[in-house]
């Protein structure tokens, strides 16, 4: 089996929405895939109407698929401080023509005010390892985890744009997707994340390769070192990160991974990427899409990274593939 599905992106690339098919007959909701999660949780019937805004619920009782899971309930937080809570159904789950019956569907009870706030997206399809999910007392599958048997290559990637659709693909490598050769790294997923070492002006990097983080999070040398290149960069305590003057001609951010006997590939971001977003309407100052991770304790390559690449996430060999396109 394969599948793909586009990959939209909402506000300047703060995220990237696809659309699901939960149920029967059929609830297409648009979900932020998140390859540093491992809960599919969903906005639902279940969830508070003060709660939702605008955004499509999964109703259980109108799916003759739904089995609720009896007992079951799950509780995550996210990196930002968002959280969600909820209970737990068993339903058919179709992402880009991949099948998955019997897929953890979590329900929301719960969300706070940023999900709220979110109106165009009715959830998160983790895509991290299943020792992560929160679901209590028994631990469910992702949909990856649920799907990987049955592909035609236990594989996904991720091919996300700049203000453009891209696509994630199950089961396969679209060769026509990305330019020269795939590199590839070894994955540590004892944190349950994607975790892999790249070389960022030769200092080793060790993070996690995560689409549901907007920005680049590395150590404070490294982010101080590239801000130094850029007149009027400085870092902003009432921002909480670095600034820059709009019109600034950013650096591209290069790393490389997979540096062993082949001498590993190199991923360049280019500068204008880096220059995020105004932090106001003025537009005279800008914030960097790369900054510190002091404040979170582990180093995160997001969207701003990841889509300047085509990214392979290879579950059945536990390592990540990097290409440029
Ligand atoms: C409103 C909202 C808030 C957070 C997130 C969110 N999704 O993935 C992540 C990152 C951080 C880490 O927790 C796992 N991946 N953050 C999505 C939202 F729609």
């Amino acid at each position: 089996d394969s599948g793909s599905v586009t990959a939209s992106p909402r506000q300047q690339d703060t995220e990237y929405l696809c659309p699901v098919q939960i149920g029967s007959p059929a609830q297409t909701l648009p979900l932020d895939f998140d390859t540093g999660s491992s809960d599919l949780w969903v906005f639902s019937t279940d969830t508070p109407r003060s709660e939702v805004n605008g955004q499509t619920v999964y109703d259980a009782s109108s799916s003759s698929s739904a089995k609720r899971l009896s007992g079951a309930t799950w509780k995550i937080s996210y990196g930002d401080g968002s959280s969600s809570s909820g209970i737990v159904y068993l339903d058919t789950v179709t992402v880009g023509g991949l099948t998955v019956s019997r897929q953890a569907v979590e329900a929301a009870k719960q969300v706070s005010s940023s999900f709220s706030r979110d109106t165009s997206s009715s959830g998160l399809l983790g895509l991290a390892f299943s020792s992560i999910n929160t679901v209590s007392p028994n631990q469910q599958k992702t949909f990856f985890d649920n799907a990987m048997p049955h592909l035609d290559a236990p594989l996904f990637t991720a091919d996300l744009k700049h203000n453009a659709d891209g696509r994630y693909n199950f089961g396969y490598i679209d060769k026509s997707a990305y330019t020269g050769s795939i590199s590839y790294t070894p994955v540590d997923n004892s944190q349950g994340f994607w975790g892999f070492t790249a070389t960022v002006d030769g200092t080793d990097v060790t993070g996690i390769a995560d689409t549901g983080t907007t920005l680049i999070y590395l150590p404070d040398s490294i982010v101080t070192s590239y801000y130094s290149q850029v007149s009027g960069a400085r870092y902003d305590s009432s921002n909480a990160g670095y600034i820059f003057p709009c019109g600034s001609s950013m650096p591209d951010f290069s790393f490389n991974v997979g540096g062993g006997g082949g001498g590993g590939g190199t991923v360049t971001v280019p500068g204008s990427y880096v220059n995020f977003a105004p932090t106001d309407q003025t537009g005279q100052t800008c914030f960097g899409g790369l900054q510190s991770d002091s404040s979170i304790g582990i180093s995160i390559f997001g969207d701003i990274a990841l889509k300047a690449a085509f990214v392979v996430f290879d579950g059945g060999n536990k390592q990540l593939g990097w290409a440029a396109k």
